[in-house]
């Protein structure tokens, strides 16, 4: 194995920054507790100057959690720091982490402190800070945007006063990975020090290089991963543990890195994130978003069902999940649509797959997303559609809360096709009404239900109609997205029932 990875989880201080995510002590300590069984190495539990509540949720924290280290923020101000100790002393393995800007406009304009005084207030804190805290952590705020040279000389003076990691941040998301390589061989080169403390990075998102620059990073010589979970975090996020993770879980080839993740906590992990906060991950998001592991379209699940490693470059066991998705909907293909109907139970014939692969791809066309329920109850319905003596065509209705509800229904017959309208009281009873009139016989309507198969607003209508004719009961089914279109269709089921029985009956 290479270097060892220390993952350093910011979900509750950087994570908590992001707007709606914030959470309470509770919440905190049950997010920490998931954290130490993910296996992070330090936990950023919170910023105990900020506020009484952060204090307690730091303190509750550093005395709850005996397998990761506890870190705590303070700014390079004494009051800061003695808060932090405070809060974060009983942890097992305790971390002060103090931060100060270095970049000219934040010296200027936020710090208003003259560089040299800001050397001096960071050497001074960091002294203060090592003289109670057993590991100290600086960070040079907005370093991408600082002087090498003078990021250099800081770090040098904070390395002899006691601080064990140096954490180089990219603030606002500006660097880009070549660049970033470039930046920290250059302060490597230019520092005395520097390879006395483990070097850490800390990447922000806002252009959607947190998890790159972190990368370009480790192999400019950074040990340390300051991250978050479903990369939450101010502004556009840190770049996201669960990528950082998998990357060098998957890319051992090149990264040839070891960590102590527990990787198949990921996915139980970001849920638990995502439940407290009430913050989706985007489903195409990297890992663990809902579609990561899902595959629709026909020549992919023809490629994962012979081989997953066709489409798939890590396992979804992984990280916790029990299997990949075979998503039907209408880019799937046959061997997918089979492959499901046996999983379900079903066996068909070539000739009835055909059939009722042909009707999944009309439902496909319609909805979003095919379930397993839609398609038992396409296989249902094709049981019951055994001779049709009609068959919808098409119809159009006339409905509304002040008009009298007409239906124009035209159905396929031995004759071609055939055009009956009729009113009624709502547009079900208006088509049943023009059906009525095809058929010469006094069939009696005994039973209507309509009930939704599968959720969501485009979920598939079951509509079940019983009849009556001479002593016998008849049922037929009909489904659709259109409520109108399955009651039709379960009507002549019905209908069809009958005038076979009768046919029967006739010979
Ligand atoms: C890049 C990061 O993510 S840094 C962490 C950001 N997180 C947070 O800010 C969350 C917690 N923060 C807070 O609760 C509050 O900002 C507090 C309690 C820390 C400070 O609150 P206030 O005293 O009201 O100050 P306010 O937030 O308005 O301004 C920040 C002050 O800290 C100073 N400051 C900012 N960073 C540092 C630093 N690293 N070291 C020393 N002083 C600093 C600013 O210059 C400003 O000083 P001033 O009040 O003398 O002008
Ligand atoms: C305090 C530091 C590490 C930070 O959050 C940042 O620079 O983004």
């Amino acid at each position: 194995m290479g270097k060892r990875i220390i993952f350093f989880d910011t979900t509750l201080r950087d994570g908590e920054q992001s707007p709606g995510c914030s959470m309470n002590n509770k919440e905190k300590l049950q997010m920490a507790k998931q954290l130490e069984k993910l296996n992070v190495d330090f936990i950023e539990a919170g910023f105990a100057a900020s506020s009484p509540g952060d204090f307690e949720s730091v303190k509750s924290i550093a005395e709850g959690i005996k397998n990761s280290g506890v870190a705590v923020l303070a700014r390079a101000v004494k009051n800061d720091i003695d808060k932090g100790w405070e809060a974060v002393k009983n942890a097992v393995n305790p971390r002060i982490h103090t931060f100060i800007a270095t970049s000219d406009i934040h010296m200027k304009y936020k710090l208003k402190m003259d560089p040299e005084d800001v050397i001096k207030r960071a050497e001074e804190m960091v002294s203060y800070a090592a003289g109670f805290a057993p590991e100290v952590e600086f960070s040079a705020e907005d370093a991408t945007r600082s002087e090498p040279a003078f990021l250099a000389r800081i770090f040098d003076k904070v390395i002899q006063a006691g601080a064990k990691v140096i954490n180089i941040p990219d603030t606002v998301g500006y660097t880009t990975p070549d660049e970033f390589y470039n930046f920290i061989n250059e302060i490597k080169i230019r520092s005395d020090y520097l390879d006395k403390a483990i070097i850490s990075v800390h990447c922000h998102n806002d252009l959607g290089l947190g998890v790159a620059n972190t990368l370009a990073a480790a192999r400019a010589g950074a040990t340390q991963f300051e991250c978050t979970i479903n990369g939450i975090g101010e502004r556009a996020g840190n770049a996201a543990l669960e990528e950082l993770v998998m990357i060098l879980d998957t890319r051992r080839d090149l990264y040839n890195c070891d960590f102590g993740i527990n990787t198949r906590e990921i996915m139980k992990t970001s849920n638990l994130l995502t439940m407290i906060t009430g913050v989706h991950v985007q489903p195409n998001k990297a890992i663990v978003g809902a579609n990561a592991f899902a595959h629709e379209s026909g020549i992919h699940q023809h490629g994962m069902l012979s081989h997953e490693n066709t489409y798939e470059i890590m396992k979804p066991e992984t990280i916790g999940l029990s299997k990949s998705k075979m998503v039907l909907g209408k880019h799937s293909g046959r061997h997918a649509f089979k492959e499901r109907l046996e999983t379900l139970g079903y066996e068909l014939t070539k000739e009835e797959l055909n059939i009722a692969f042909e009707q999944f791809k009309d439902l496909a066309d319609k909805k979003k997303q095919v379930y397993d329920r839609d398609i038992e109850a396409i296989v249902a319905k094709r049981a019951i559609e055994l001779t049709e003596a009609y068959k919808l065509d098409r119809y159009v209705i006339n409905s509304g809360n002040t008009i009298t509800s007409t239906a124009v229904v035209t159905l396929e017959c031995e004759d071609g096709k055939v055009e009956k309208v009729a009113t009624g009281d709502g547009p079900v009873d208006a088509s049943f009404n023009a059906i009525s009139k095809f058929i010469d016989l006094e069939i009696k309507l005994e039973d209507y239900a309509l009930q939704a198969v599968t959720e969501g607003t485009d979920a598939l209508g079951e509509a079940v109609v019983k009849v009556s004719f001479g002593e016998k009961m008849y049922t037929g089914r009909g489904l659709s997205t259109d409520i109108v279109e399955s009651s039709i269709n379960a009507y002549l089921g019905a209908v069809n029932k009958v005038l076979e029985d009768q046919k029967g009956d006739d010979k």
